[in-house]
């Protein structure tokens, strides 16, 4: 371990987060009523600029009106480059509720840009007298985002969360598909005649994972554009969690189950991560640092391993 210690991401559940356009109001009591850990209110992309301010409207009203229960409550805002982002932020933070928990900012480029957003914020709130700190989300969703992501993580304390914005990144990256994700057809090694895929958004998740681990922030998986495709999601997000991110996007209300799912240590695991626990208690009762667990090495490390998974589970366990 470095002499600085790495900072812990906030604990708080993160392994779905549903999606529903800010234009589509009706879709808002469905959100609150669904088994996702956090809800993002949309401003952007899924919202045509002709709604954009009845789209603010109804995310205000439905900030004072809906009952969002234990819901972690995001709105993701317009772009810096788009003549929308300052009303966003201006009318959500005077005109929402307090129930309102944080802002997610897409295609950020660079730290300066969460600056400008962090800054709005601080100002608002201070006039307003708000008396909950909003917290912020981040989209890296192009070039530049990946270029400068770990600048980014470190840019505000208010900084919880990061995710992956598949369709957008691959726009910005040139990337010959017009696939949300998942595994494409074209990306994969040959060897003897045979296809072996590969996962074309594999360094870029693991980019996210090592600056938000570094800075303490929440690494998340974003969309998977395909939603009457349960397995492809399915591997999907086993491979995010397997690579240390916290939890996925859902873009449709039955990708919400899946990810709970996947994000969701398993019993087994639990149990087994537990059982390496007890024995390296008992090793290191025994003045020893490695013992064997079912045939295999474990050491002092696989403690830092084991409680990742029994850490997960208690945060889920209430
Ligand atoms: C690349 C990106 O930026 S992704 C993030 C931005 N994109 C989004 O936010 C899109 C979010 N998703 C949606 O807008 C919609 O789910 C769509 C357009 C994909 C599909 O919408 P629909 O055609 O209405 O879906 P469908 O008919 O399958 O809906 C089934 C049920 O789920 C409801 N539903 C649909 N989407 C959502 C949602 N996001 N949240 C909650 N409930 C929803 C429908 O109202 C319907 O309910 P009902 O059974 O009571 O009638
Ligand atoms: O905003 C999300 C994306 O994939 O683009
Ligand atoms: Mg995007």
């Amino acid at each position: 371990m470095s002499f600085r210690l790495q900072p812990a991401a906030p604990a708080r559940p993160n392994r779905c987060q549903l999606f529903g356009p800010g234009s589509r109001p009706a879709l808002f009591e469905k959100m609150a009523a669904s088994a996702a850990d956090v809800i993002n209110l949309d401003l952007e992309d899924s919202v045509a600029p002709n709604d954009k301010a009845q789209a603010r409207r109804n995310i205000i009203d439905a900030s004072h009106s809906v009952d969002w229960g234990s819901k972690y409550l995001s709105v993701r805002i317009n772009g810096l480059d788009t003549p929308y982002w300052y009303r966003d932020v201006v009318e959500l933070l005077e005109d929402g509720s307090e129930r309102i928990d944080q802002i997610m900012i897409p295609k950020v480029g660079c730290a300066a840009d969460v600056y400008a957003v962090d800054a709005l914020v601080t100002a608002i709130e201070a006039a307003k007298g708000r008396q909950k700190r909003i917290s912020l989300e981040v989209i890296i969703e192009s070039a530049a985002g990946i270029a400068h992501v770990e600048e980014i993580a470190a840019s505000s304390p208010r900084l919880q969360a990061m995710s992956l914005g598949a369709a957008d990144f691959a726009a910005s990256m040139g990337m010959a598909t017009t696939g949300i994700g998942g595994t494409q057809d074209n990306y994969y090694m040959l060897r003897e005649g045979a296809k072996y895929w590969s996962d074309p958004w594999h360094w870029a998740q693991a980019a996210i994972v090592a600056a938000c681990r570094t800075h303490g922030i929440l690494p998340v998986d974003g969309p998977f554009g395909d939603f009457s495709d349960d397995e492809g999601f399915r591997a999907q997000a086993l491979r995010s969690a397997t690579l240390g991110m916290v939890g996925k996007w859902a873009i449709h209300p039955k990708q919400v189950a899946l990810a709970n799912e996947v994000f969701t240590p398993s019993e087994k695991a639990v149990t087994e991560a537990r059982e390496i626990l007890a024995a390296m208690e008992a090793a290191k009762a025994a003045g020893q640092g490695a013992a064997t667990y079912k045939g295999r090495l474990i050491d002092i490390a696989s403690m830092r391993q084991a409680e990742v998974i029994v850490r997960q589970a208690e945060l889920f366990a209430g």
